[in-house]
């Protein structure tokens, strides 16, 4: 499903959430939303699920403004951290219930996934540990097969094997049945390899929204003499720079690069991963410009 974000302000009391936010998602890629705690996130998502509406501004999925829109909602399924279902039923139910929430509901793919995930349809929801109730709202993420489907750090309580069975399970439910997710983390670096594009929000703005590609291809991280460094980096947009012994260390966000020049300076090219990267960009006191 398409999603267009235009100058969206919420506010809440005297805090702004969401800060003249303009955005613009494709339908059918997998988008990482990320940013530092309280950048917005789950506000934004809040409103891509029509749960909340702006203070000022648009928000329009497929065209249409989802709060309180049936049409568009039954088209959209938002997976928080908790709270996505309710406490008293067994397993079974509560995917009953799904299946009548969602058009699109597989309960075939929900089998596939309860039985994956060591759960049972039996299985009272009271009683499930932090990590099963992880896991059933995945389960319930993915076989709602809806266009739209919002993760908003699902993972609680799940221990690495079962993020990296969650990670692999998006991949195959996208696949089989490609659809629009939007998944917020913190554990970048599990997921990176997952995102085609990523949004970052800083403050309720967006700091950037770049193809995962293009987002690395931008970063560069060289260390080198102390002198050569600072010769190189002149013109650049620095985002982090340090010195340790008369080495001195520094990551450019912008580009493109002459990677001939910087093997001419005898400069060496360091690797970066995203959450690196993620953590240079979103730094309070970061130097370098803001890329949008
Ligand atoms: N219902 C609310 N009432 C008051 N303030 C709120 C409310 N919801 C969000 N906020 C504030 O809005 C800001 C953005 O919160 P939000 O939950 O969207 O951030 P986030 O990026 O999802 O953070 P995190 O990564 O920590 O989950 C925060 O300062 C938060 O305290």
């Amino acid at each position: 499903m398409n999603i267009t974000v235009e100058h969206v302000t919420k506010t809440f009391g005297e805090k702004k959430a969401l800060n003249d936010l303009s955005l613009s998602l494709e339908a059918n890629k997998i988008y990482g939303l990320l940013g530092r705690n309280g950048a917005g996130k789950t506000t934004l998502m809040q409103m891509l699920a029509g749960h909340i509406t702006p203070t000022d501004g648009e928000v329009k999925v497929e065209g249409l403004s989802p709060f309180e829109n049936r049409e568009v909602l039954k088209n959209i399924c938002f997976i928080s951290e908790n709270n996505n279902f309710k406490k008293k039923l067994k397993i079974k139910d509560v995917l009953k219930v799904s299946s009548l929430v969602y058009p699109n509901w597989s309960q075939e793919v929900a089998n596939d996934l309860l039985a994956r995930f060591n759960l049972s349809g039996k299985m009272s929801t009271k009683g499930l540990s932090k990590g099963m109730e992880s896991a059933l709202g995945i389960t319930i993420g993915l076989a709602s097969q809806a266009p739209l489907t919002i993760f908003d750090e699902p993972y609680i309580g799940l221990d690495a094997s079962a993020r990296y069975l969650f990670y692999d399970l998006i991949l195959e439910a996208y696949q089989e049945k490609p659809r629009t997710i939007i998944l917020s983390t913190h554990l970048i670096d599990e997921v990176s390899n997952l995102f085609e594009e990523v949004v970052v929000i800083q403050k309720g703005q967006k700091l950037l929204h770049e193809t995962a590609e293009n987002m690395m291809n931008k970063a560069l991280h060289i260390s080198g003499k102390e002198d050569v460094v600072d010769a190189f980096i002149k013109n650049q947009n620095v985002i982090h720079q340090s010195v340790i012994a008369g080495r001195k260390s520094a990551v450019l966000f912008g580009g493109p690069y002459n990677l001939a020049e910087v093997r001419e300076h005898r400069l060496t090219i360091e690797s970066i991963n995203v959450q690196q990267l993620m953590v240079y960009l979103t730094e309070e006191n970061r130097s370098g410009k803001l890329y949008v």
